[in-house]
């Protein structure tokens, strides 16, 4: 029986976010670390998610949260071991996302051969867009996104640079993890990423698609 619920809130589903890490060759050379051969993979929960009109939390615990821009794959049909030439018919739409990191924090886990949750799993780790319908982006495999802290522009990168494309992650993770409705799969940032303080405004968008704009707050 088909669902009832509405993916364009997706993020009410409280459905899996898998994240790709490093797959940007520029992003993995700016933080010194190697271009991959296979996708690095890691998981936020659903209480990740934000929405514009709420702020990102910086961590107390952390002293150098990161922004990192990604672009987001909506899954709209569950599937296992998905071959890479049906994958796009397992897409509902898209999300601009960012991909919140406590980079002190990762740094430490890093050192330590610790896992990235605290780094990566925090309560608004995961900021997204409006939801997008497929049709609105004819090649997901080619647009720009890009990210500004403060009107100053950070980030710009297209999604033509990534590794590892959309087609072969979506069939990559289903050999590993299975796909359901409404999960997330965020693809990875280009290079850019930076330092973000109490009060400041991002702003990100997918050209000539969406655009959003969240600030950041640190509880008391
Ligand atoms: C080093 C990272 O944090 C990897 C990551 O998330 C990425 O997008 O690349
Ligand atoms: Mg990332």
């Amino acid at each position: 029986m088909a669902s009832t619920r509405n993916l364009n809130r997706f993020w009410e589903w409280g459905r899996k976010i898998i994240c790709v890490g490093r797959n940007y060759a520029d992003h993995a050379k700016e933080l010194k670390n190697a271009v991959p051969a296979e996708p690095v993979l890691f998981l936020k929960p659903p209480s990740a998610y934000v929405t514009e009109g709420s702020s990102i939390m910086v961590p107390f615990y952390s002293h150098n949260l990161h922004h990192e821009v990604e672009l987001g794959v909506v899954i709209g049909k569950g599937g296992t071991a998905i071959p890479q030439k049906a994958a796009m018919d397992h897409i509902a739409g898209y999300a601009l996302c960012l991909d919140m990191t406590a980079r002190d924090v990762q740094d430490e886990c890093k050192t330590k051969g610790l896992p990235w949750t605290l780094a990566k799993a925090f309560n608004t780790s995961c900021p997204v867009s409006e939801f997008i319908p497929k049709e609105k982006i004819a090649d997901p495999g080619n647009v720009k996104i890009w990210l500004k802290v403060n009107d100053q522009l950070r980030q710009e990168g297209n999604t033509s640079q990534m590794i590892f494309s959309i087609p072969f992650l979506i069939s990559y993770i289903s050999e590993i993890i299975t796909l359901e409705e409404g999960d997330l799969i965020l693809t990875g940032t280009p290079k850019g990423v930076s330092s973000v303080q109490e009060h400041d405004e991002l702003q990100a968008g997918i050209e000539g698609i969406v655009s959003m704009k969240f600030r950041v707050d640190r509880p008391q």
